[in-house]
């Protein structure tokens, strides 16, 4: 089994190994995993006599990662993956006192579903890569887990849902971390404190227009799907076509209105107005340069899906040209799902920003997925949404697609 070396930082560590099974086995530690307490530790208070807040820093989960113990604290979350914080405890850092901060990142049970495990999930995110900017994804590396840890997980998820006010994010509630072998290491890009440092994340979603949006369409498909759904001028909907194609005020007129999207060591959106005012046109100046070139990569992969969802619907079945296309579809929709991180740093007076995709987790051609993506594109032409015809459009104003006004 090759060693890892502690003074490696991640990429390096990428590099240096070797394909995907080996390289797995090569940074775990299965004696250490076999040792641990993580299964032992009983739950702290969910209310606090003194009326002191509690935080999820209240309950660390201890085990081991690459035969490094760690703890792990619950960071953040999506539909279909928690984020947890990686806590060395002291230790040796992961990857060497200069490697980067890393997060663990675990899939979730999603409802009516058999989950996608970590190790799909990884290796469509290096088969993504292939089509991307060199450099442009963040990379993950995959690991072992230890096979009590995903319960280990779970006590703590119950816990952050009996807690007085509850510390898990409501519409989460009740899922749960699969009962995983593997899971995720990835830079921890929240700011650290001190740094100065400012995250904008955002997802492009869809960079072209659906291939079967009807005649006279006035909306493309990001905007028709949030006037459906009610989310429109709510600081967080934005239209992916002037991101893609849109002058650079255009673009930090986006930047700076998204609210929830910017993030220093918080984590959260504590970044003031003052601050977003001043980074907003340095950020366009990145997404109009650099990031242009990835946005460009990101729509000709989202391209792969050319005759649209309705198509799956014309053919029977069991037929292969159907499984053919419901496999585009899902390949397209996974490049139309995943997220983008800015990371602006300021250095003497000078800004640079770094972007990065993540998130690009395959979506499953399964049967009920494509059922709900036919239901919403059938949805958006029927009701009028992509021609701004809507039943009721006093109670919808469009907010800048792209094709509004052409
Ligand atoms: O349907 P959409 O466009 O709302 O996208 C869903 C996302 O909603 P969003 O609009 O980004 O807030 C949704 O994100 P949130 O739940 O809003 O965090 C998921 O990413 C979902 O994918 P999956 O079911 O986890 O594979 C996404 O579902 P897919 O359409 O990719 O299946
Ligand atoms: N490497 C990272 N560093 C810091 N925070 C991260 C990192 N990766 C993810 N996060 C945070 O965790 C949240 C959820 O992560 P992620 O997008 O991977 O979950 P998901 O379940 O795939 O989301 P979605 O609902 O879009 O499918 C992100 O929106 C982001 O705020």
């Amino acid at each position: 089994m090759a060693q890892l070396d502690q003074s490696f930082g991640l990429s390096a560590l990428q590099e240096g190994l070797p394909p995907i099974a080996e390289k797995i086995t090569a940074i775990a530690d299965p004696v250490e995993s076999r040792h641990s307490s993580i299964d032992e530790m009983s739950p702290p208070a969910t209310e606090v006599a003194s009326g002191a807040a509690l935080s999820f820093k209240d309950y660390v989960v201890k085990t081991t990662l690459c035969g490094i113990p760690v703890g792990l604290t619950y960071l953040a979350e999506g539909a279909a993956n928690i984020i947890w914080c990686i806590d060395y405890r002291n230790e040796k850092p992961l990857f060497g006192p200069e490697g980067p901060s890393c997060i663990l990142r675990t899939r979730k049970y999603l409802e009516g579903e058999m989950p996608v495990d970590t190790l799909q999930i990884y290796e469509n995110i290096l088969e993504c890569e292939r089509y991307l900017p060199k450099d442009s994804v963040l990379t993950p590396v995959c690991v072992h887990i230890e096979h009590s840890l995903p319960k280990a997980l779970n006590k703590l998820l119950a816990w952050s849902e009996s807690t007085n006010p509850p510390l898990r994010p409501l519409d989460r509630h009740r899922s749960r971390v699969i009962d995983d072998r593997n899971a995720l290491i990835l830079p921890n890009l929240i700011p650290s404190e001190g740094s100065g440092n400012l995250l904008f994340e955002f997802k492009p979603k869809w960079l072209l227009q659906s291939p079967t949006a009807p005649e006279g369409y006035r909306r493309c498909r990001t905007c028709a799907y949030d006037a459906k759904r009610g989310r429109t001028n709510d600081g967080k909907t934005f239209c992916p076509l002037v991101l893609v194609e849109g002058r650079r005020e255009e673009v930090a007129e986006i930047v700076q209105r998204l609210c929830g999207r910017w993030k220093t060591h918080g984590g959260r959106d504590d970044v003031d107005e003052a601050q977003k005012e001043k980074v907003a046109p340095l950020l366009a100046e990145a997404l109009t340069g650099p990031g242009k070139k990835i946005l460009t990569a990101l729509r000709k992969a989202q391209e792969q899906d050319s005759q649209g969802v309705l198509e799956c619907d014309k053919l029977p079945r069991d037929d292969k040209e159907r499984a053919a296309q419901m496999n585009k579809v899902a390949h397209a929709m996974t490049y139309r799902d995943c997220t983008m991180f800015v990371t602006v740093k300021e250095a003497q007076g000078s800004f640079t920003a770094d972007i990065k995709l993540a998130d690009l987790d395959l979506k499953e051609a399964t049967e009920g997925r494509v059922k709900k993506w036919v239901e919403i594109e059938r949805s958006l032409i029927d009701e009028g949404w992509y021609t701004g015809k809507e039943k009721d459009p006093g109670q919808v104003q469009h907010h800048g697609c792209s094709f509004w006004n052409t």
